[in-house]
């Protein structure tokens, strides 16, 4: 087990006074994958990320890191994982050479043409001090600073905040580059869909607390399917519709995206009586954003994780 995840939780939980954040999260991610992890604000993504890091304590569950309990991680662990966080913490007094060799001088593993690439893929000085870097810049020499200290495991907090295009795709290369160069694993935290659809190999949805989507992301988009059928009301208030995810009105007419969708589901849309039917692309954004609207029109959710 150890080996083959390099994250595993179990039921982890967080409360936050009487609040759940976190609600009973088993999640795993393989050895060798990049998973993109996608959530509205406030989903629980930030809190799951402490609690693997070993900075929060579960309410209830646990979770392991690289086979060790995220509570009890040593330096040695923790030199194995690299992370990044929102604000992308530097020196602002050294210059871009000089974060360089402070992480030789602090980091047991050190791989400086790493370093150097990442950073030049950023259009970085490495003359200029930190405080004279753009937004963009710093987080290209956090990166490349995490990075070049070759963790096995990589795990971004929304990387790419506040990033210009060129900046996102420097990120983007950078990321895949280091999964190229190695057996290694990523889990990636972000709001933009088109990067995680560049990157990650899997994907994981958080809505309110939980997990409702854990899939290869090729598996996640080929499972959902849609339709735009014709009616004079949402179609779906009178009509339960067997794995559908999400409705939402385009111009006269209802797009209905559904997960898994079989006979039954057919069925269920022929019972409609629509005017109209007809099937509809469902691209990866739409898939998502079928699960998280949902979230947020406070319906109760399709349960079946894919595996
Ligand atoms: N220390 C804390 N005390 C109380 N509530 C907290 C604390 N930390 C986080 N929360 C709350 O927990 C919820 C989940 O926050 P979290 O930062 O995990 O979400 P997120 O999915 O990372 O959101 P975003 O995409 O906006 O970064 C939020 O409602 C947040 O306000």
């Amino acid at each position: 087990m150890t080996d083959r995840f390099v994250i595993q939780t179990d039921r982890l939980t967080r409360y936050f006074g009487r609040r759940a954040v976190v609600r009973e999260l088993n999640f795993a991610v393989p050895r060798g994958s990049v998973v993109g992890l996608l959530g509205l604000n406030g989903a629980g993504k930030t809190t799951t990320i402490r609690m693997l890091l070993g900075f929060l304590s579960p309410t209830r569950g646990h979770c392991t890191v690289l086979g060790k309990d995220s509570a009890v991680l040593s330096p040695e662990d923790r030199s194995r994982i690299g992370h990044t966080v929102e604000g992308h913490f530097l020196y602002p007094w050294m210059r871009v050479r000089e974060c360089e060799r402070f992480g030789r001088e602090t980091h047991p593993h050190w791989n400086g043409a790493f370093f150097e690439q990442a950073v030049r893929r950023f259009g970085i000085d490495t003359g200029a001090k930190v405080s004279w870097l753009s937004r963009g810049q710093r987080a290209g020499v956090s990166l490349a600073s995490t990075l070049a200290g070759e963790p096995e495991l990589l795990i971004l907090d929304d990387p790419a905040l506040g990033l210009d295009p060129v900046s996102r795709r420097a990120l983007n290369e950078t990321i895949i580059e280091f999964c190229d160069s190695g057996d290694r694993s990523v889990l990636l935290s972000s709001h933009l869909l088109d990067d995680i659809e560049r990157v990650a190999d899997r994907v994981a949805i958080m809505v309110d607390g939980r997990l409702l989507v854990d899939s290869k992301l090729d598996a996640f988009r080929n499972r959902m399917s849609g339709c735009l059928v014709r009616t004079d009301q949402d179609p779906t208030l009178s009509h339960p519709i067997p794995g559908m995810v999400h409705s939402r009105p385009v111009g006269d007419r209802w797009h209905l995206t559904f997960a898994d969708a079989d006979q039954e589901t057919a069925a269920a849309v022929e019972r409609i009586g629509a005017l109209q039917v007809e099937p509809d692309e469902v691209t990866f954004e739409d898939a998502v954003l079928a699960y998280l609207s949902r979230s947020r029109m406070g319906h109760s959710f399709y349960s079946g994780a894919a595996s």
